[in-house]
């Protein structure tokens, strides 16, 4: 029996295919960026169509590199970004309208409106999320609501919904298979968390007809066959889940009380609280981590909204940089006591502040700044970020001794160290670090029996490198004091 695993990741500037082996090694890759579109003020989206084909080029990429063919390749998983919004047409399978990307702002004055009207608590009990553009549930319903005929079409039962996930299984199996997972299905904000199923009164109160919701299933369960054009015949897809799930699967935190958190665009820091749900009071969210044998572990996560951006901003935006692999060099030249804080708010602020309206900082300047301490800052400031969440969990009572780390950014050794230091706890890097298609290549191994349990999985984790906290208590205070400084002069007054 063939036991590679063809795991595809779709993230937000790039889709990506790699093939694990049994023992959770990667073996080939492949990844294509893909244009990002800014229409409008806050506005972020992509072009499905682009998805679709980057990600179709880099599986048969990555089968060309490994020689392979479909009969070599035991599953598909897929993991994708998470929260971004598809609309497509049933019968044609083209989509109304461009994807709209979880970082697009154009439903603030949607959500504060909800809001006004108290819906809060309802949303949160039921779902473990807040109110914020950055769900589904809002975006579903401006396409709905602004793109012309789709509200008609919608409710004639024309159209179907879909995150990423379920927009690129729609495309695989050729329109046969309309399906999601339990943990993207939990980001939608249309999805009873308790329940586990599509919520009655919060489609009701987005205006959504459940024509348009797919089935939601395990991560690990029998999602459909992939059109036998494609790849040269039909290949299993038994896995799926949201990027930042599957890396809590891939980071093996199966045990309550592990943490992972994920430095790529964005941050995630995620917590497995197993069977028990907590509902934050202190703006975390409360999500599902994997659904296996219908059986929920959940999770508490907080969500920073830029994290390697920042690096994308100074190499784009300022053209400070030529590439983000020169930061590392750049932050050991910097002064130590440089007083530089930027906040990097540039589409509002996500946890635990959820602050939209914020806007982005950069403060501390004197005559001597330079590159060096700016790009610092910018590293810097992900840290603070991490260390802002790391608190809320603690003051929700569920406080990590250690954190393992993962994503583009944690190559950068003086980034990972800085973060233990602020934080003051030990964290761990492993050794394959693109741990988010690994979660989900481990959960379509584990619906093919290539692991027998997850604590098979428990044991294909293996530490890289450890970074001991090595700042005096005091110095870690008084940075963190000029950060929430920083914070507070960023936050709108609304
Ligand atoms: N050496 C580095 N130091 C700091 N940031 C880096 C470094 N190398 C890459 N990055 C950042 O990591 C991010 C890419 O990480 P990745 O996990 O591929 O992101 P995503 O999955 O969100 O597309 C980019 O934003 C990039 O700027
Ligand atoms: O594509 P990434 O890695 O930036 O992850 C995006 C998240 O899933 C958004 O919630």
């Amino acid at each position: 029996m063939s036991t590679y695993i063809l795991a595809i990741d779709q993230g937000t500037t790039s889709s990506r295919a790699i093939i694990f082996n049994e023992k959770g090694l990667p073996l080939w890759q492949a990844q294509q960026e893909f244009k990002q579109y800014y229409p409008d003020d806050g506005w972020v989206e992509h072009d499905p169509e682009e998805i679709w084909v980057t990600t179709l080029q880099v599986c048969q990429q990555v089968m060309q590199k490994g020689k392979l063919r479909s009969t070599d390749i035991a599953a598909i998983g897929i993991t994708n970004q998470r929260e971004t919004t598809v609309v497509w047409d049933r019968e044609t399978g083209k989509p109304i309208y461009n994807a709209i990307v979880w970082q697009d702002r154009r439903t603030a004055s949607y959500c504060k409106k909800l809001k006004q009207a108290g819906k809060e608590a309802l949303i949160n009990q039921k779902t473990g999320l807040l109110i914020d553009p950055y769900f589904s549930a809002s975006k579903l319903n401006w396409l709905l609501d602004n793109v012309p005929d789709a509200r008609e079409n919608a409710e004639a039962g024309k159209l179907l919904f879909g995150t990423i996930d379920t927009f690129l299984l729609w495309r695989l199996t050729g329109g046969k298979s309309h399906k999601t997972d339990a943990t993207n299905a939990s980001r939608t904000q249309l999805f009873n968390i308790h329940t586990q199923q599509w919520d009655e009164e919060l489609l009701k109160l987005h205006n959504v007809p459940v024509t348009l919701m797919p089935e939601v299933m395990d991560c690990s369960a029998e999602f459909g066959v992939t059109e036998r054009t494609l790849f040269g015949g039909e290949i299993p897809i038994l896995s799926m889940a949201g990027d930042q799930q599957a890396a809590l699967v891939g980071q093996a935190c199966f045990k309550p009380g592990m943490v992972k958190s994920t430095y790529g665009t964005g941050c995630f820091v995620i917590m497995n609280t197993g069977e028990q749900v907590i509902q934050s009071e202190n703006r975390l969210l409360t999500t599902i981590g994997y659904r296996l044998n219908g059986q929920v572990n959940y999770a508490i996560e907080g969500s920073i909204f830029i994290a390697g951006a920042a690096m994308q901003w100074l190499r784009d935006g300022l053209r400070l940089i030529p590439h983000a692999n020169v930061t590392e060099a750049l932050a050991q030249v910097a002064k130590k006591t440089h007083g530089v804080y930027m906040v990097p708010a540039f589409t509002g602020l996500g946890a635990p502040y959820w602050d939209p309206h914020a806007r982005g900082a950069i403060l501390g300047l004197t005559r001597d700044t330079g590159v060096a301490e700016i790009v610092a800052a910018a590293l810097q400031s992900v840290c603070y970020q991490t260390k802002d969440l790391m608190n809320a969990m603690a003051a929700d009572g569920v406080e990590p001794t250690t954190l393992r780390v993962d994503g583009g950014m944690v190559v950068n050794n003086w980034m990972v160290q800085f973060l233990a230091d602020i934080l003051g706890v030990t964290v761990e890097r492993p050794q394959v670090t693109e741990t988010t298609a690994l979660g989900v290549a481990y959960l379509a191994g584990l619906h093919k029996g290539i692991y027998p349990s997850i604590e098979d999985i428990a044991e294909c984790w293996h530490s890289e490198q450890q970074f001991e906290v090595s700042m005096e208590q005091v110095q870690r205070e008084k940075l963190y004091r000029g950060w929430q400084d920083a914070v507070e002069r960023v936050k709108s007054k609304e």
